[in-house]
């Protein structure tokens, strides 16, 4: 495919999400019917629509509106790209209109919200959890997420899990925010295919998601309950860490390949169904707004309501009421979300230790895209022994 195919393909898949498809869906639809796409067609096409999807409404201020050709059109002009490239030449998008051509003349003059690609709604709530780093983190959402690898300590440490990669020409360098996190920064495509990843030395998991992990109770040794556990990214993670992890989530089939991806990892995860007994750590990772992780999932972004939001924090607060008495005297509750809104963070566990008297917050971990990984929030609460 051309340049100008792959944008024109782009804006047929933003067309579908305008009419209310999933991005994934509409993207995969788009791959099936395009047999003639290679593998790095569909990989430029899935960047063009995701790099819309985290700027929105600023490429629908700039390309003066949203359907899908207004949205990439205003997403080239944003990065001063290439205009010629709508010139109806082999399936590109056809030349610009005088309506089109007079837009793009015109001061763009964006509001804050549309510079920053913000919901109005949230401005408010975003900038009293961000404070003065609001802005900033606002302009790191509108950015693609570095893709970051866990090194699995059950099989290797992160040198070692670095030199295979090296040795199969995948890019890495060590990250700072946690003592397994690993950047990947060249050939990231590779990573699944490689030997590396088959023979279980690293895992993907974003390095904010280690971070959580690594701040933990120390995990050797300790009974844990992944409540929350979903595809296992953070079971796994303490399994590698020396605790005894069971996995329990409300929709068993999202934890399907917990087995594989332990086996692989060379750990043991027992999953349950009915969690029962008392652990010395029992980690609730609770459903969110994902706020933290619009990077990865910027549609979140522009679905999020605030009746949802609500509904959210309503669920959390039910989790933590589960699982609370599900840990041993003298044990830890760890609540984690990758929400960066403080009525998913403070207010809930707030709200959690007003209820419930023999729980202390033991330690506090914020963090935002602008330390490297995704927004992340970790409330480590002790019981009463
Ligand atoms: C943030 S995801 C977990 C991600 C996972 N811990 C990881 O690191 O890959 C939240 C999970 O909570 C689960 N969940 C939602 N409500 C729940 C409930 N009441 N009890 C247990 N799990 C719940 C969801 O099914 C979802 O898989």
């Amino acid at each position: 495919m051309t340049p100008g195919a792959r944008l024109q393909a782009a804006i047929e898949v933003l067309d579908r999400v305008q009419a209310g498809a999933a991005p994934e869906v509409a993207l995969t639809n788009w791959a099936r019917a395009s047999r003639f796409a290679g593998s790095k067609d569909r990989a430029a096409v899935r960047d063009h629509v995701y790099d819309v999807l985290r700027r929105w409404r600023s490429c629908a201020a700039l390309g003066g509106g949203d359907s899908g050709r207004a949205l990439v059109l205003g997403l080239l002009r944003g990065r001063g790209g290439d205009l010629s490239l709508f010139d109806g030449a082999r399936h590109a998008p056809a030349p610009l209109t005088a309506a089109e051509n007079a837009h793009l003349a015109a001061d763009p003059d964006l509001s804050e919200a549309e510079a920053l690609d913000c919901p109005d709604w949230l401005m408010p709530d975003l900038r009293a959890a961000l404070g003065a780093d609001f802005a900033p983190v606002m302009a790191a959402l509108r950015h693609r997420a570095p893709v970051f690898l866990r090194a699995n300590l059950a099989r290797t440490d992160r040198d070692g899990a670095l030199a295979a990669l090296a040795a199969e020409d995948i890019g890495a360098r060590p990250h700072p925010l946690a003592a397994t996190a690993i950047e990947v920064t060249r050939n990231a495509r590779r990573v699944r295919q490689s030997r590396a990843f088959g023979a279980g030395l690293v895992e993907l998991q974003d390095a904010a998601s280690q971070a959580v992990v690594e701040a933990l109770p120390p995990l050797d040794g300790l009974t844990a309950l992944d409540f929350c556990a979903g595809g296992g990214g953070k079971a796994l993670a303490m399994a590698a860490l020396g605790a005894q992890v069971h996995a329990h989530d409300i929709a068993p089939a999202r934890m399907q390949d917990i087995p594989a991806r332990a086996q692989r990892a060379g750990v043991r995860v027992e999953r349950v169904a009915h969690p029962a007994g008392a652990f010395d750590l029992v980690l609730v990772d609770a459903p969110c707004s994902g706020s933290g992780s619009w990077r990865r999932d910027p549609w979140g972004k522009w679905t999020l309501t605030r009746a949802g939001l609500d509904r959210l924090t309503q669920t959390q607060a039910e989790v933590l009421a589960q699982a609370a008495p599900l840990v041993a005297p003298g044990g830890w509750l760890a609540y984690a979300t990758c929400s960066l809104l403080d009525a998913e963070n403070e207010s809930s566990i707030r709200q959690f230790l007003d209820r419930s008297p023999d729980f202390t917050v033991q330690s506090t971990l914020r963090l935002t895209p602008l330390d490297g990984g995704d927004g992340f929030s970790l409330a480590t609460c002790r019981r009463k022994t």
